[in-house]
């Protein structure tokens, strides 16, 4: 069994207030659910740490950065990781060997890095359950529901990522996952390439291609994390656009990602499955 079971109960999307630890169960089991962040001192992990602080029924138990050891994860029955795309499947796989829940920020989970993880949590306690989110925004993960519902429809569509300078991976996991969603669509309806006369290209300016789709992506002093999605057809555009000002954005969906991961065994790829989308 994992440390934690999931129970009926915890709060929906949005509702993270502090408020009175919740009282200890009559069974003498307490329902506050124990956390731990790795990637703790970064921008997204002492965002998280302020966010579980202020959570009802949710206890910041630890704070792992590069180098610490993370051992038993002082207790946690959950772990948040925000950390960097290179070290997020060790520490991942640390915490599932003992059958502790993940919730997961950290972007560059490509399909071969969720088979090696899909294997580890098959090996690990029954019942631990591992969340791998893209983007944990609301607005993000409609934009992304939104796009793929529009593709079958468009001939043309193009992705542009816009973020931060410090961010150090292009294209962002929010892109390279719009595309996919985008590209499966396009496939199952038979739509094929997206038109495009170019044929002189030397410097990359048509942008990086995911699973078929043109992605481009741009670094701006001022920016947090953005996203266009064009669709263009003979005589019209739509444009799905989505704005993080302020990390306090994804903190919503990281404690619900949280209160729920229990609830789901195995991996999960995308909070949308956790909110009924
Ligand atoms: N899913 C989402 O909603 C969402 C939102 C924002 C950012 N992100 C992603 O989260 C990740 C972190 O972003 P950030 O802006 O907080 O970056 P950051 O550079 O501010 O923070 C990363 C932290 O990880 C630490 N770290 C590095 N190696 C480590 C290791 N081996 N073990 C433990 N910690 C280690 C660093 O010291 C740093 O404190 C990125 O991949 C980013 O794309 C995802
Ligand atoms: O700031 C970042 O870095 C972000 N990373 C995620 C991504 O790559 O999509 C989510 C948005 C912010």
């Amino acid at each position: 069994m994992p440390r934690y079971a999931a129970r009926p109960g915890h709060g929906a999307l949005g509702r993270s207030r502090r408020a009175a630890a919740p009282a200890p169960r009559v069974d003498g089991v307490s329902d506050i659910i124990k956390v731990s962040v790795i990637g703790a001192s970064g921008r997204m992990g002492s965002t998280v740490c302020d966010a579980v602080d202020a959570a009802e029924g949710l206890e910041l138990v630890g704070r792992f950065d590069v180098g610490d050891e993370l051992g038993d994860l002082a207790g946690a029955d959950v772990v948040v990781e925000f950390s960097v795309p290179d070290a997020s499947p060790a520490n991942v796989a640390h915490c599932v060997a003992q059958g502790v829940h993940v919730v997961v920020g950290t972007t560059g989970w490509t399909e071969p890095r969720l088979q090696t993880l899909r294997n580890q949590v098959a090996a690990a306690p029954e019942g631990t359950g591992v969340l791998i989110a893209p983007n944990f925004a609301i607005g993000a993960i409609l934009m992304m529901t939104f796009a793929e519902q529009a593709a079958r429809f468009y001939e043309s569509v193009e992705v542009i990522e816009l973020h931060h300078p410090r961010k150090v991976d292009a294209p962002s996991g929010t892109a390279a996952r719009t595309a996919d969603l985008i590209g499966a669509a396009r496939s199952e309806t038979g739509l094929g390439d997206v038109p495009d006369a170019t044929e002189h290209d030397p410097d990359g300016a048509r942008g990086a291609r995911v699973h078929g789709v043109p992605v481009h992506s741009v670094r701006l002093r001022g920016l947090v994390a953005h996203q266009e999605v064009l669709f263009g057809a003979e005589g019209e555009q739509l444009t799905i656009r989505h704005d993080s000002f302020d990390r306090v954005s994804f903190m919503p969906g990281v404690v619900e990602g949280v209160r729920r991961v229990a609830e789901h065994p195995g991996v999960t790829v995308g909070l949308e499955h956790y909110l009924g989308l």
